[in-house]
């Protein structure tokens, strides 16, 4: 088993503790680490605010290029980072694989952004006193990044903080998950082949505790968080004067409308896209609206679906439901499951634990206020719910303190229209289950579900200001 360097300014650095990463399936060891001193974090910081201006003035076809090898590499270099992806986060290799291809992708469209990222020309002779004056609005950096990502997707939630950092010329120091920075510290790797300037990227597995440090120093004034809802949204709360994104949990529901026919389509769609990751993934499918003419048929498909379901080992292939990250988020999701029944919800199929494993559990008609529809369940654990109308569908799933996504399977364009104008969350799938995201797509959520949006063309924006020069005493 590899023990990971950490990345200092773009160099790898090896310390006297080291810390052992475990497979949640079986407690094998995934890999190990070198932690950061103190020191270390300092050196990355303080490389990080001095890289500013290099960094920021360095030609874009120079960080184009960068982006492109990495993505280029992590293509070359897929089966290793999907085993390790599987092995430090329990997910199935298939999905592995999926996440380095999504990853590859991240940072060849931030590289297709940079070389299109640009500013504006503005004449000011619109009114009697800018006569003869002309604008330039340039984006600039706002300063260092402080990524911070979580668990589920160690690679590619990575790409999304690093990969638009280095396309707008901002030096970024990451950190990763706890449980799953292996993953990381392999694409330091990747990243030390280009030739980035010293101090535009630092990786650096540190406590949650000196995460928070990182959070409070001024010289790290753009955090980007993904991860839980309370961590989150205490981060923003502890540095108003930050600019704090986030990117948050969610309890992501779909409605089947009645007019909706391909009943077998939209349960397999269901049944992957809830248990997939064991419904690790922000925007699993953990609500699902039925109208009532609808609702029978498609209950016995998607437990038809998820009763099909290969369970077991994620290291071998086709299995597609693996353990959760841990033994005690598996017991969580169990006693919510037991709660959800105990409050008069009917158990269809699952619901029982064995280690980190929870089986593909499905439910039905749960009261509105249970955990596993009120709170975001993070489990492989799905709720079905028939309702009498479009609008009541609507009604529900906005009631609820989450909005990342929504889908909603109709092929009636004035519903498709009227629904997704109405749902209060940051995208609407229409003819598909919400766990979609595309590199060129806005993404992110509102309510508790966080606040600005990623891509690497929205990230690149976000991570930056306009800066006007006026030229004068011109002809225009
Ligand atoms: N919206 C999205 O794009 C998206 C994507 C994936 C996951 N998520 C969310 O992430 C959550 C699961 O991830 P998790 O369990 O790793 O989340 P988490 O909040 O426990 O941890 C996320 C990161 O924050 C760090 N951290 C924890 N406490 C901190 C503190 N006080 N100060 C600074 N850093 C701190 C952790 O070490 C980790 O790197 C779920 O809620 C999921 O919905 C959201």
């Amino acid at each position: 088993m590899s023990t990971f360097p950490f990345w200092v300014a773009g160099k790898p650095v090896t310390s006297g503790e080291t810390v052992v990463v475990r497979h949640s399936f079986d407690g094998s060891e995934a890999g190990s680490h070198h932690v950061p001193s103190t020191s270390d974090t300092e050196t990355a910081v303080q490389a990080a605010h001095d890289a500013q201006e290099e960094f920021a003035t360095l030609p874009a076809h120079v960080r184009a290029g960068a982006l492109d090898h990495v993505s280029r590499v992590l293509g070359e270099r897929s089966e290793e980072l999907a085993r390790l992806i599987t092995a430090e986060s329990g997910k199935p290799l298939k999905w592995a694989r999926g996440e380095v291809g999504r990853a590859a992708s991240t940072f060849r469209w931030a590289a297709e952004e940079a070389r299109r990222f640009s500013g504006d020309l503005q004449r000011l002779d619109t009114d009697p006193g800018g006569t003869g004056r002309l604008a330039l609005v340039r984006r600039v950096p706002k300063g260092p990044v402080l990524g911070i990502t979580p668990f589920n997707f160690p690679l590619n939630l990575v790409a999304h903080k690093v990969a638009p950092a280095i396309a707008v010329g901002a030096p970024i120091v990451l950190k990763p998950a706890p449980a799953t920075p292996l993953t990381a510290l392999l694409l330091g790797e990747i990243l030390a082949e280009t030739d980035l300037p010293a101090g535009s990227w630092s990786i650096l597995p540190v406590s949650n505790e000196e995460s928070a440090k990182l959070v409070s120093d001024p010289r790290l004034p753009v955090v980007s968080f993904t991860g839980s809802v309370p961590v989150g949204w205490g981060i923003r709360d502890s540095v108003p004067r930050k600019h704090v994104a986030l990117e948050l949990g969610g309890n992501a529901a779909v409605l089947v409308c009645p007019d909706w026919t391909d009943l077998d389509f939209a349960a397999q769609r269901i049944a992957t896209f809830a248990m997939y990751q064991a419904g690790q993934s922000c925007i699993s499918v953990q609500r699902v609206y039925a109208h009532a003419d609808v609702y029978d048929e498609l209950q016995a498909k998607v437990l038809e679906q998820v009763r099909a379901l290969g369970t077991g080992n994620p290291r071998t292939d086709g299995v597609d439901v693996g353990p959760l990250i841990n033994t005690d988020a598996a017991s969580r999701v169990e006693s919510w499951i037991t709660a959800a029944v105990e409050a008069g919800g009917e158990l269809l199929t699952g619901g029982k634990r064995d280690g980190a494993t929870v089986e593909p559990t499905v439910l039905a008609n749960v009261p509105e206020d249970a955990s596993v529809m009120a709170d975001e369940v993070f489990g492989p654990v799905v709720s079905i719910t028939r309702v009498d109308s479009v609008e009541d569908g609507v009604r529900r799933i906005n009631d609820s303190r989450f909005g990342l996504q929504a889908g909603v399977f109709t092929r009636d364009l004035p519903t498709a229209f009227d629904v997704s104008a109405k749902l209060r969350v940051g995208g609407v799938l229409v003819g598909d289950v919400p766990s979609f995201r595309a590199d060129q797509m806005p993404y992110g959520g509102v309510k508790d579900s966080g606040v600005g949006r990623e891509g690497p063309a929205s990230a690149m924006a976000d991570f930056t200001e306009e800066r006007v020069t006026v030229l004068t005493g011109l002809t225009l």
